[in-house]
């Protein structure tokens, strides 16, 4: 089995990689019928000096190959037809900016692989890179506060090598008692407590956070049940929550008022109630000046969130009472961190994390028949068709939706 990694060709460029130099080695090592091609690219994390030190061959055409990986879209005339592709297609969710891409790649009798649905037999993702955007988004957070108070200048985390880096400069900065909450609990959230945690942070209580007042700064970490209660007084659970998300309110209010610092790291899944809304913010209670909205669902569940920003400009300012953008300095703004490609500032490590997982569910099913069924569920296209599981998107790739 030949293996292509491709060289990322969308803009803004993404230096990210399915497989590093080591992850290859691992590979080959490992599966003595594998093959692996390494298409040339300037911007990658890794360089192709990286990849020939390690014995791989660099090419500039992967036509020999019969699976090729990459991470973002590829673009339709650099598609190849009757290949096996692996690449982040964002077309599961009908979105209409790759509808063409989906026609394309069905056009091509291409078999798409997508990263994003590859998931065990529960249907638990197993590909991702969301703990790098955990990781990464606290980081920005804890920059922006010191940005918005003039308290310290953090460097971006995408000048700097590697998790250990962005570690190394948070433990340097000193915050008074301040109380930083975070949802979420899976990747994302996750993530992010690892940097809250490197820094050595007090983890406290729902209660004592809600309670209690400390001498140093503290977290706490919640989830879908903590900041959602049933409208009807019923004793309501995460599971019963997922289900049933149209009969929970938020109670996310009581947490609003009294933090200072707000990490947000969780799932928003559609019907369910927003965690504030624009009235909220709007309260003379509502406490939060600094929000690093790593969830980043615009003009949602975050209500501060008024668009996504960029690498290039990670930091707005939203004031509540007008409801509009304004500077992030100014004393009633609140600062806002919406990057949504905040895995590209640490390319390196995700890199590595991504290809770790790929390596350890995807490639052995090359070599064991599938016998977990993982292609199976990622194949979304064969034979110029829509794979059965995908049939909903029928109507996409027709152009009728
Ligand atoms: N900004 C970025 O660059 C970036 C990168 C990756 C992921 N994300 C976003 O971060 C969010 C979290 O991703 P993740 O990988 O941590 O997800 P995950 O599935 O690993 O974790 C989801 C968390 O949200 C909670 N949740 C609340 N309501 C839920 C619901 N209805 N369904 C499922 N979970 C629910 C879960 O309990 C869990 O704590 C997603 O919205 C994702 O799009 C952003």
């Amino acid at each position: 089995m030949k293996f292509g990694i491709i060289r990322e060709r969308k803009n803004p460029p993404d230096r990210r990689v399915v497989l590093s130099p080591e992850e290859c080695q691992n590979v080959l090592s490992k599966f003595p019928k594998a093959e692996i091609l390494v298409e040339s690219s300037p911007i990658r994390v890794f360089s192709d000096q990286e990849y020939a030190d390690k014995g791989l061959k660099v090419v500039n055409d992967l036509e020999t190959c019969e699976v090729l990986l990459g991470v973002k879209e590829v673009p339709i005339d650099a598609l190849l037809p009757n290949k096996k592709y692996f690449f982040f297609s964002h077309t599961i969710k009908k979105q209409p900016y790759n509808q063409e891409l989906l026609q394309a790649v069905l056009d091509k009798n291409i078999e798409l692989y997508d990263h994003e649905v590859i998931t065990n037999a529960k249907g638990a993702r197993l590909v991702a890179f969301g703990r790098y955007a955990g990781i990464v988004g606290a980081y920005n957070g804890f920059r922006a506060y010191g940005l918005k108070y003039d308290l310290f200048q953090l460097p971006k985390a995408e000048s700097l090598l590697d998790q250990q880096a962005l570690i190394a400069e948070l433990k340097k900065i000193q915050l008074s008692n301040i109380k930083i909450l975070l949802t979420g609990k899976g990747r994302v959230g996750n993530g992010a407590k690892e940097m809250l945690d490197a820094m050595e942070l007090k983890k406290v209580s729902v209660s004592e956070y809600l309670n209690d007042s400390f001498e140093e700064p503290v977290y706490c970490q919640i989830d879908a049940s903590e900041y959602n209660k049933r409208k009807d007084a019923v004793r309501g659970s995460k599971a019963d929550f997922f289900k049933n998300p149209g009969e929970y309110r938020s109670d996310f209010f009581r947490f609003a008022k009294v933090t200072d610092f707000y990490i947000a790291g969780h799932f928003y899944g559609d019907g369910a109630p927003y965690l504030y809304t624009r009235e909220d913010a709007k309260q003379q209670e509502f406490k939060i000046k600094v929000v690093a909205d790593i969830s980043c669902d615009i003009d949602g569940p975050v209500a501060s969130t008024v668009r996504s920003s960029t690498i290039a400009e990670p930091i707005y300012g939203y004031d509540p009472q007008s409801e509009t953008e304004t500077d992030f300095k100014n004393e009633d703004a609140i600062a806002v961190m919406a990057v949504d490609n905040l895995p590209c500032e640490l390319p390196r490590d995700a890199s590595v994390g991504f290809g770790d997982a790929f390596s350890k569910y995807v490639i052995p099913s090359f070599f064991n028949g599938d016998k977990d069924g993982i292609l199976e569920r990622a194949l979304m296209t064969q034979n110029g068709k829509l794979t059965q599981r995908y049939t909903y998107l029928q109507n996409y790739v027709d152009g009728k939706e």
